[in-house]
Parts: C-alpha cells; structure tokens; sequence
C-alpha cells in the first residue's frame, strides 16, 4: 500500500537528517519533493497545492529551523498534514446507527469497483459488532450480481433479500426495508446496480431509491486502482445524490495513493472503510492519522492491536499470559499462538502493519513454513511440548522423520522457542507493576 509515495517520502527525509546545518533553502527543498512525490502519487493538483501550502508555512515558521531536532519537526509536519487531508479528526468517518432500527445503507459505484463485496465486508463487519444484518440485491440488471450475493450471504449466515422477476429497483428497496422492519434487522445494506460509465438512467434510478427510503448512508464504492477517475466520478455522484461517505478498494493493490488522498478534499465526504485485499475480512474502518502513519511508514500498532482483540478471545489471551509468566514458554503455547496469529489474518497483512515493513512493497511470506512449524510439534510426545530440554539427538530424528521434516529444522524451531522465552523476560521487565498493557506502551515498545 502507497510504497512509491512512502519510499520517496522517506528519501526527502533522509537528505534532511544527512544536513549539517538545516537552511531555509534546506526546507524549500524539500518541500518541493514533497510536491514532487505527491503529484508522482497521482493526487489530485488542487490538493498539492493546498498541501504544500501549509507544509512550507509551518516548516519555515520558527518550529523547524529552531528547533533541536529539525528532521523530526519537518516529519511530523507532513504527517499532521497528510491527517488533515485524509480527514483530520472529523468524527464523521464513522457510521452512525440509527436509534430507530433499522439502519438503512445504500452502497453505490461503477461496475466492478468491488460493491458486491464490500456489501458482504460491511455484513460481517457489522456481524462481527453483534448486529443482524439484510442484504438486498438491488442489481435488476445482472442476474449474476444476486448470485454473487447470495453465496457471500450464505458464507456470512446473513439474510439476503432479493426479487429476481422484478424490474423496480425502487420497488425492490422499499420491500426490502419493510422486510427488513419486519424481522426487526439492525442494518440493512442495498447493493445496487453498477454501470461502466456515469448515465443518466442509472443516476435517475439511484436518486428515486434514495427518495423512496430515505437511507442513513449512501456510500459511493471507489476502486482506488483508478486514481483521480475514482475521485471524479465521486465528485458527480456527491453532486446527484449527496453521498454520506466513500469507501475505497483495493488499496492492497498498486494503488498510489491519489485516490485516498485526494477523495476527501475534492468531494467534502468523508472516507469512512477501506479495502484491503478480496477477502471478506480484508477490510478495514478509515482512521486518518493511522492511514498517515502507514504512508510514512511508522507503521500502524493500534489496528494490529485491535485484530489482535478481534481475533482472540480475551479469556484465552489471559490464560496464555498468565501461564507463560509463571512457567515460561512451551511448545503448547508456541501452537496456540500460532492459531491466534491466523485467526488475525494473513501473516503478511500483519506484518505490513508493523513500524518499518509497511513501505517494503510486497513481502513474500511463506505461509507454508507455519504447517511445518505445526506438523512438527506435532510430532512431539506430550512430555517433549512442554520441556524441550529432553529433546535429545534421537528424539529430535525422531520428530524430523515423524514431521517429514529435517533435524536442522527441529533445532532451528528449539531456538527459537528459547529465543521468544528470552524476548518474554524482556516484556516482564518493561511491563513489571503494570496491571495493564495499553496501546501507548507497545508502541514505545516497538519505536
Ligand atoms: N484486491 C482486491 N480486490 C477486491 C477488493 N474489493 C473487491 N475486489 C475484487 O474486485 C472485483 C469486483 O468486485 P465486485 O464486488 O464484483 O464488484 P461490483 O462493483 O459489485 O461489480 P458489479 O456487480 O459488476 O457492479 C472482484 O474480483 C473482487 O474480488 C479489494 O479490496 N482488494
């Protein structure tokens, strides 16, 4: 995500750090790479402008120049800026439940800007925040399209709403939403129809759905693969139908960045989800200063903590902590964790949110190497999971041959479970007569 726009970013940083002495022509400079980078990015002009603007009234007001740590202040005012665009603290980029039940979401996009998808991402999204959700295929168009949601309802166990001999869209939507009152929902999502270019009819068809059930969020679906195409097809959908909100996709792919930073600016609605990958759970809610912190690459702990609540009961979590401060690591728990971290998601997707690995492009994990992992702790007796000091040479031949792997990397797998016990006593030490570990400490933790 955004790796050309974070690599030059960071380029711009470090010839400032390599200055004896920071000049004002120092900061000019840079602020012209900056500019250079962001154009480079495919954000939108009039956003540059603005951007820059005040990136250089900051950097050559007192703050930089004076400052003891000129490199860092110059940093943190791109970073402060970069929030700003993508939405500062504006509140709006969450959505609003109504109190009156239910919620009433129309999602609305060009073909192929992954709408069907992000309704099934939005379904479980909300599933997982313990609400019951409606799926209205609302597409009378493209029989293919109410297929396509009904598998991801059957996946999700979500209701699917749909009417394949009716040729009302409008009609649909308002059935829908009384369904939707009947069975008492808590949300109801209308994926709509997409067409491959802005027409009149399809606009005409979205403003009388929108009439017809006044819903709480129509959020325009924009593929961020296409760049400033995506913000200007935004800026008329806000314009026809006075859109509530965006969510982007496939922001896991090469996309520069311009769409995400430009949307914002251009239509005056927020950014409220973003996709991350074409998997149901590869979605995530938009925050500006976590989003700036991963275009700089000073990763993003808070969402990797929060994957981490999402995906592990908190019961386990405890248990687990509480049995390694008391006895250490065994290879029992190295099994158990290792069910957490998928549970999270793909390893690579965490890793990404890590400080230092979000501008490294794509990195290529083998996954493979966790079945190996398991297959060979599996392989131990239940006496070897829980002490490996007893694993001599012909156990360890033994494990290899049971696991179809080699002894080399049974030995690798024992050091590093001493390895992670070792890094254990390192977060005891830190977090000794603290009853609880916040976010804040495990950022310091990894700076
Ligand atoms: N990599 C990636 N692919 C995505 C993402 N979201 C959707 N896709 C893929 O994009 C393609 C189009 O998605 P759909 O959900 O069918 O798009 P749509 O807008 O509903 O299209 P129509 O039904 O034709 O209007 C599919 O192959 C999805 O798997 C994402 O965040 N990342």
């Amino acid at each position: 995500m955004f790796a050309t726009l974070h690599d030059k970013l960071n380029a711009v940083f470090k010839k400032i750090k390599g200055q004896a002495k920071i000049t004002e022509d120092n900061i000019k400079d840079a602020v012209k790479q900056v500019r250079l980078a962001l154009l480079e990015a495919d954000v939108n002009y009039k956003v540059v402008k603005k951007f820059i603007s005040a990136v250089q009234e900051k950097a050559l007001g007192e703050e930089v120049l004076k400052s003891l740590t000129p490199d860092q202040v110059f940093i943190k005012i791109v970073h402060d800026e970069l929030v700003n665009v993508l939405g500062g603290d504006d509140q709006s980029t969450k959505i609003k439940l109504n109190p009156i039940p239910p919620t009433k979401i129309m999602l609305v996009g060009l073909q192929g800007s992954g709408k069907t998808t992000t309704a099934g991402k939005l379904a479980k999204y909300f599933q997982k925040n313990g609400k019951d959700v409606l799926l209205v295929a609302d597409d009378i168009y493209r029989p293919a399209a109410i297929d396509q949601l009904e598998i991801l309802g059957k996946q999700l166990k979500v209701d699917v709403f749909s009417k394949r001999d009716e040729q009302d869209a409008v009609k649909i939507a308002k059935e829908a939403v009384q369904h939707a009152k009947s069975a008492a929902k808590d949300v109801v999502i209308i994926d709509t129809a997409g067409r491959l270019h802005i027409d009149e009819t399809l606009m005409e068809e979205l403003k009388n759905i929108k009439e017809a059930i006044n819903p709480d969020e129509i959020l325009f679906v924009a593929d961020a693969m296409t760049g400033q195409d995506a913000v200007n097809v935004a800026k008329t959908f806000n314009e026809m139908l006075d859109i509530t909100g965006v969510i982007l996709t496939k922001l896991d792919g090469d996309a520069r960045g311009g769409a995400a930073l430009s949307i914002r600016e251009v239509t005056g609605k927020p950014l409220k989800f973003v996709g991350t990958g074409e998997k149901l759970d590869a979605f995530e809610p938009f925050y500006p200063d976590r989003m700036a912190s991963r275009i700089l690459g000073m990763g993003d702990i808070v969402t990797l903590v929060e994957m981490a609540q999402d995906a592990i009961e908190e019961d386990e979590a405890e248990k687990l902590a509480t049995k390694i401060q008391k006895k250490g690591l065994d290879f029992n728990d190295m099994l158990q964790q290792m069910k957490m971290i998928k549970k999270m998601g793909s390893f690579e997707s965490i890793l990404k949110l890590l400080p230092g690995f979000s501008g490294l492009g794509n990195i290529d994990v083998d996954e493979s190497n966790f079945k190996r992992i398991e297959a060979i702790i599996n392989s131990m007796t239940p006496l070897e999971r829980t002490n490996y000091k007893i694993l001599n040479a012909s156990r360890k031949r033994r494990i290899a041959k049971g696991s179809g792997t080699s002894v080399s990397e049974v030995n690798k797998l024992i050091q590093q479970l001493q390895q992670m016990n070792k890094m254990m006593k390192k977060f005891k030490k830190q977090f000794s007569g603290k009853d609880k570990i916040d976010k804040n400490m495990l950022k310091n933790l990894f700076r």
